[in-house]
């Protein structure tokens, strides 16, 4: 027996009882009415899965629209509900007006009852797959609301900030490609998420990448996806970061790290707005919003060839500059306020406030890690001060921002933080050739700027 709701309407008793009979036997629970001005009121009208309806009531008169009426009000009361459609007088036309509206088969009088069983069954089947698409669609979308929440909002009220969020807001509009430049730790993704929210695409999903950390040989399947046995460790299908950003925004952090290799592969779906899974060679539309960061200087790169013109010209339709914590005056102390009392919430402080003193020590500081490092030195802060007040010996500012040629690194760890700064420097923030120079991997580089602002 299976677990449905089935109604059959019809003024014909014995038509009621012969469905009601069969129906049983297969249909855990199986109702009828003879006069259908009780549909509007019928108790529970949304849990039934079927409702079986008589196109033609009024005796003698057999145009359907009595059906048809009965059938608009159920799909207004129960729009989930499958209604099958039955007449004694097989007019095709009605039968395709009755589908037209939302009925989801037809059954001509008399029937045939293996006939009708597999017609209520595949009915029945319908409705089941669109109730879970429904609840997949609605589960996917809260998930999406939650992923592209994240938990960070944009603080600071400069005129370099709000200069950046106009133009935030004006291009978030449109659908162009959009580059956002800056030193680490400015803010690149937020502004990026705040793009994506900001456009017609903020009900979809923003997926990002870094690529600093995705290396060279899983690039394609990390972006592109693979089939199974595309290569040792593909068990199963996997779409890649382009597909899964499927609407919404896809979001490639780093793009300066990557070879020339990749970036040709990379360019060539941005191109086609199509990508071809590793092991496939089924091209699939994509539909994307692509956003890019870097903190490289990408002209200059072009220069050096080490990134090419094409790419630059396809991801910087409009140009974003994300200005350095430096240079914008107040949203320093405005920004470690609002670092204090995440902290204090988190670690169940109450009442700290930083001093005047401390607070012209952290204007005048030159924040070579930006926002990150502000934060990081609020947390420490945080933790370690001792009393309500903190001072300026609370707040441990590392000499990193020293300059090369001047500052003399006191510990290892600043004595490292030179030579990477100064190897960046050299190779226009591109980490790949850096970590060359330095004799250590890529990541092992990506991993050290992570750790160290
Ligand atoms: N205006 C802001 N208000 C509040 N928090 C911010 C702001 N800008 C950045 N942050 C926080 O600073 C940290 C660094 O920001 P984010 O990761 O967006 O920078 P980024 O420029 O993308 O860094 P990277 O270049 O290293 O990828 C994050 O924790 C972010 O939430």
């Amino acid at each position: 027996m299976v677990a449905a709701k089935i109604l059959v309407v019809d003024d014909n008793k014995s038509v009621l009882s012969a469905l009601e009979i069969l129906l049983q036997f297969e249909y855990s629970e199986v109702n009828t009415i003879s006069n259908p001005n009780q549909i509007s009121s019928y108790p529970n009208l949304a849990s039934y899965d079927i409702v079986l309806l008589d196109m033609n009531f009024s005796a003698g008169v057999n145009s359907g629209n009595e059906g048809l009426f009965w059938l608009r009000e159920i799909r207004k009361k129960s729009p989930e509900t499958s209604v099958i459609m039955m007449t004694a007088y097989g007019a095709v036309d009605l039968a395709v007006q009755a589908l037209k509206e939302g009925a989801a088969d037809f059954i001509l009088k008399p029937w045939n009852n293996d006939k009708l069983l597999a017609t209520v069954k595949s009915a029945l089947a319908l409705r089941n797959s669109k109730k879970e698409i429904d609840s997949l669609k609605k589960k996917q979308h809260s998930l999406k609301q939650h992923i592209n929440k994240g938990n960070d909002f944009i603080v600071g009220n400069s005129k370099a900030l709000n200069q950046v969020m106009n133009l935030v807001h004006k291009v978030a509009k449109t659908d162009v490609n959009v580059l956002i430049t800056g030193e680490n730790g400015t803010g690149k993704e937020l502004i990026a998420r705040e793009l994506h929210l900001s456009s017609g695409r903020k009900d979809e999903i923003f997926i990002g990448v870094d690529m600093g950390a995705v290396t060279e040989s899983l690039f394609e399947s990390e972006l592109f996806g693979h089939t199974k046995g595309a290569f040792t460790d593909a068990k199963e299908d996997r779409a890649g970061k382009f597909e899964a950003a499927q609407g919404g925004t896809l979001f490639l952090d780093e793009i300066g790290n990557l070879s020339l290799q990749t970036q040709a592969k990379l360019l060539s779906a941005i191109q086609k707005k199509e990508i071809v899974r590793v092991g496939s060679n089924k091209p699939i539309p994509v539909d994307i919003r692509l956003v890019c960061a870097t903190n490289c200087d990408l002209e200059q790169m072009v220069a050096d060839g080490l990134f090419r013109e094409d790419l630059l010209y396809r991801i910087n339709t409009i140009q974003i500059k994300v200005p350095a914590l430096r240079d914008r005056g107040d949203d320093i102390l405005v920004l470690a306020e609002f670092f204090l009392s995440r902290y204090m919430n988190k670690y169940g402080k109450s009442g700290l406030r930083i001093n005047q003193a401390a607070q012209e020590k952290l204007m005048a500081y030159p924040w070579p890690g930006n926002i990150r490092e502000l934060l990081h030195t609020l947390e420490r802060a945080v933790i370690l001060g001792e009393g309500k007040v903190l001072k300026p010996d609370d707040f441990l500012l590392s000499n990193k921002a020293a300059n090369p040629s001047t500052g003399s690194p006191r510990t290892l760890e600043e004595m490292e933080w030179l030579m990477i700064q100064t190897a960046l420097d050299r190779h226009g923030g591109n980490y790949s050739a850096a970590a060359d120079e330095l004799g250590i991997s890529r990541q092992t580089l990506y991993n050290k700027i992570k750790k160290g602002t």
